[in-house]
């Protein structure tokens, strides 16, 4: 499953802007883009259901995760890569459930095997088979809490990647909140995947498209393994709301900013992954001259 430029620009001319006629789509593909264009501003998450990945591939992705965690530390923390989120996150004191590894271009082979070869000295044909089968640029381990406690996995955020993708190991504990501020828990059947919008999409649409707040909460015997599949845009990609989505009602929000600018601010800021700091003065200031 990828997230394409052109997915998201599906998502973006499934606006009907507030100055124009409807876009000229096929009348169930438009019913489609208006439910999804609904959800985003108004949850800023949706469930999807793709039945088309056979459960016993996700199954062997989920324990190949688990063979990667497995290694020992040091090795874990050898994919360097100086992009934020894009290698091994964790040890944290705020969130010493919590573990992630980044693998950029997981799409591509050649990517993926170098980043196994880096893991594993001879590399790992099974690992790179089940995760190009899947695309994936961060998977992300919770360990179990204390018996009997509910403890914060991962504090509450929004995204700083565009749309995320995400699936888990059937443990829930992602809760998303609402926007009368009530947290809700997400516990997703096998088949299914969570849609989330990142603050560069809210900024995109204009302030249309809501980045909703969400966390992890553990509680229980069991760990907790998810996949995480993030659109970060091309280095060089501005993000700028479409001209249809800005007039005199809807100024624009946001200045015009750069995606990996964006992105590195608030990397070095140390806010990830606590960047519940309101969205809009951290997107404000990024882009300020
Ligand atoms: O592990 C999860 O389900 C959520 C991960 C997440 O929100 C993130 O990595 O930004
Ligand atoms: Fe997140």
């Amino acid at each position: 499953m990828f997230v394409t430029r052109k997915w998201v620009q599906t998502l973006i001319t499934g606006f009907q802007p507030w100055n124009s006629q409807p876009v000229q789509l096929n009348w169930t593909r438009f019913n489609l883009c208006k439910r999804v264009r609904e959800a985003s501003e108004n949850y800023g998450f949706f469930e999807i259901v793709y039945d088309k990945i056979p459960l016993g591939l996700r199954a062997e992705f989920f324990s190949a995760t688990r063979q990667l965690f497995g290694l020992p530390l040091e090795t874990q923390k050898k994919s360097i890569n100086p992009k934020p989120y894009h290698c091994y996150y964790g040890q944290f004191p705020h969130a010493p459930l919590y573990e992630s590894i980044g693998v950029e271009d997981a799409s591509n082979y050649e990517s993926l095997t170098s980043f196994a070869h880096i893991m594993w000295p001879d590399g790992h044909d099974q690992f790179c088979n089940i995760v190009i089968a899947m695309t994936l640029l961060r998977v992300q381990k919770y360990s179990a809490p204390p018996l009997g406690e509910y403890v914060t996995g991962l504090n509450a955020h929004t995204d700083k990647a565009l749309t995320a993708i995400l699936c888990d190991d059937q443990v829930s504990g992602l809760e998303f909140e609402t926007k009368d501020g009530q947290w809700i828990n997400l516990s997703l059947p096998s088949s299914s995947f969570v849609f989330i919008v990142g603050d560069p999409l809210m900024a995109w649409s204009n302030g249309r498209m809501h980045s909703v707040k969400h966390r992890v909460m553990m509680c229980g015997e069991k760990e907790r393994y998810s996949l995480g599949a993030f659109g970060v845009p091309v280095e060089g990609t501005i993000i700028k709301a479409p001209k249809e989505l800005v007039d005199e009602e809807h100024p624009q929000l946001f200045k015009d900013f750069d995606y990996m600018d964006f992105s590195m601010f608030a990397c070095q800021r140390k806010q990830w992954p606590w960047t519940q700091q309101c969205k809009f003065r951290l997107l404000q200031e990024s882009v300020a001259d």
